[in-house]
């Protein structure tokens, strides 16, 4: 379990980087951790692991600050962004000097090799490896001491499609094994389908800790999904109210997908509902349809943003991330 208590952290010439920060991570479960850039996810993750001293405030592991573990390997598994390994070791020889410098079984060493998916590669030297495997040596070595919780900071980097899905799946497993699971990461369609709870900053300052479903509900609805076998009578049932409401002054979108499913703004549930039975027309789905994590995210950190240019992207085609100009 991680507690963060009124954490803060104001950097050397006066930047506030956390601002009282507050939270729980629970054990069994996958809490994102998410934030636009510069919000102050690393400078936490790095207080949290003792890598920053915070300027106030405080972070426990499993009820005390990390650097009072005896076994620190075995309480808290850290995969941050900079990486302090070896190049010219081998994968399997770096992570057995890691094993026997911290007094872990070296059994220990196949067990992680197998579990991040290197055991083949488990002789190459690390400064040959690309970045997704570099990733998965960085896990190996968060794993290696078993630990309870589970830190990591934008895991998904460098990783490819099947990638992003195993570590999807490591994810959940080492939650469903019991341990905290700590996770940052800009890929916010991923998020919301790993991410059990959501803590979410913005400069510096907590914006919401809440359950994926309760931050999705924050946000409007963005229409509604109306389907029928009979096309065309709800097609015309439509266009009837549509005009109706524009008569009234209102604005109605309406958009038919090619499975003669329709996507209603505009128009309640109730009012497409009555007429529907009015009509005697059968209808199989009348749905809202809920933001996605980008858009409440969007809409929920649009005052926090620091940096102006920060837009949705699609990338590799597929995955919606968030990404911003950077320092
Ligand atoms: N060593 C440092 N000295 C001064 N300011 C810093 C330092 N490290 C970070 N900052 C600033 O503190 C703020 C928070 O940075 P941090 O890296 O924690 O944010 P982040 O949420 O991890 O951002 P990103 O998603 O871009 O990695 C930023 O404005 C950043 O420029």
């Amino acid at each position: 379990m991680l507690e963060v208590q009124d954490l803060r952290k104001t950097y050397r010439g006066g930047k506030v980087a956390v601002d009282g920060v507050s939270f729980v991570a629970r054990p069994g479960q996958v809490t994102g951790f998410l934030g636009p850039n510069g919000a102050g996810k690393t400078t936490t993750m790095r207080a949290i692991a003792g890598l920053e001293r915070p300027t106030s405030g405080r972070v426990l592991v499993d009820g005390r600050p990390f650097a009072e573990h005896a076994a620190p390997m075995s309480t808290l598994g850290v995969l941050l962004e900079a990486k302090a390994v070896h190049p010219g070791r081998s994968v399997r020889r770096h992570l057995q000097a890691l094993a026997a410098t911290c007094g872990i079984p070296p059994h220990q060493v196949d067990d992680v090799l197998h579990l991040v998916g290197l055991a083949e590669s488990a002789d190459t030297r690390i400064r040959g490896l690309s970045l997704g495997m570099g990733q998965r040596v960085g896990l190996a070595t968060a794993l290696l001491g078993n630990p309870s919780t589970v830190m990591l900071d934008e895991p998904l980097n460098g990783l490819d499609p099947e990638g992003v899905r195993w570590m999807r799946h490591l994810m959940r497993t080492l939650a469903a094994q019991g341990r905290t699971v700590f996770v940052s990461s800009h890929l916010l369609s991923e998020m919301a389908q790993t991410a059990d709870h959501l803590i979410v900053i913005g400069r510096g300052r907590l914006i919401a800790d809440e359950s994926l479903d309760a931050f999705l509900a924050r946000v409007e609805t963005v229409g509604l999904t109306v389907y029928s076998p009979d096309v065309e009578h709800l097609a015309a049932l439509l266009r009837r109210l549509a005009g109706e409401a524009s008569a009234r002054g209102e604005q109605v979108d309406i958009t038919e997908d090619a499975d003669g499913r329709f996507h209603v703004e505009g128009l309640s549930a109730e009012l497409i509902g009555e007429a529907a039975v009015e009509a005697r027309l059968r209808v199989h789905q009348l749905s809202p349809v809920r933001a996605s994590l980008e858009e409440a995210f969007m809409q929920l950190t649009s005052s926090d943003v620091q940096y102006r240019s920060t837009t949705l992207t699609l990338e590799g085609g597929a995955t919606p991330t968030l990404t911003g100009a950077g320092r």
